[in-house]
């Protein structure tokens, strides 16, 4: 995956500025920043959901900006992302948000069929179970605390098994136990695929456990680019503005 001179423009000021980026496969990325740094924005335009106002993208081989219909569908289910809002839908029971995983490899009628007749259940419940909420599968999705509808939105991505992971802060609201188990999930599950993951983390700690590489990025610009075992706990909350 590469980024070359990209820009970001929603009015005034750039979102994105000038950003040079390239991601080989295997990597797992931090994506850290300021709030408003342009972290979003970055993950958007990766999977084709933000069309840069300069600068070209490569995903997978392929420019997201460029594709539509069956094509654009195509390069979405190689591409998963765990939205920052987690984009569930409440009134559905947790085993539908899940199976939306596989929409992108589904036809528009067995797609809707699932939603009468769940398919391919097994798989579901072993994701449910993976991050511990097997015994909710059948439960309505706003019924649940927060953290545990960001599980819900993890299972949805292992029923999806993109190459190419994007995570949007995905243990915002997890205990440290279980945002360590996140972070290993998506960690492995863009390995397993000869993908990438890029996650953008708040929590320094989280980022140097769990990614060989971290990107800082400040008012739209990379500003750090660095090993993980380069940086320290202490260096990265520097980053933030935190003083101890
Ligand atoms: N759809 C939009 N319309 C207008 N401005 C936007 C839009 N999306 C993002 N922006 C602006 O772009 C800038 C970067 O936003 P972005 O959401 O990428 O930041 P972020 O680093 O992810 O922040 P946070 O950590 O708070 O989620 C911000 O100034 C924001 O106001």
């Amino acid at each position: 995956m590469r980024l070359t001179g990209i820009e970001v423009r929603f009015g005034g000021t750039p979102a994105l500025a000038g950003v040079d980026l390239a991601v080989a496969a295997g990597e797992r990325v931090a994506v850290v920043g300021a709030s408003g740094a342009g972290k979003s924005t970055l993950l958007g335009v990766l999977n084709g959901a933000v069309p840069p106002t300069a600068g070209s993208v490569r995903v997978l081989g392929q420019d997201p900006a460029a594709l539509r219909g069956r094509e654009l569908r195509r390069l979405r289910a190689r591409t998963g992302t765990v939205h920052q809002h987690l984009e569930l839908a409440g009134q559905l029971r947790v085993v539908h948000n899940v199976n939306a995983g596989r929409l992108g490899a589904w036809s528009a009628a067995r797609a809707a069929w699932s939603l009468v007749h769940p398919q391919g259940t097994d798989d579901v419940l072993a994701a449910l179970s993976r991050v511990g909420l097997a015994d909710r599968a059948y439960e309505r999705t706003d019924r649940l605390s927060g953290g545990q509808r960001q599980r819900v939105a993890l299972a949805r991505l292992l029923v999806q098994r993109p190459e190419l992971v994007l995570a949007d802060e995905p243990a915002s609201a997890l205990d440290p136990a279980l945002a360590d188990q996140a972070l290993g999930l998506l960690g492995e599950l863009a390995a397993g695929r000869g993908g990438a993951l890029l996650a953008c983390l708040h929590d320094p700690a989280l980022a140097l456990r769990h990614c060989d590489r971290v990107v800082g990025l400040a008012a739209g610009r990379v500003v750090l680019d660095a090993p993980a075992r380069t940086l320290t706990v202490a260096a990265l909350e520097g980053f933030y503005g935190v003083r101890r």
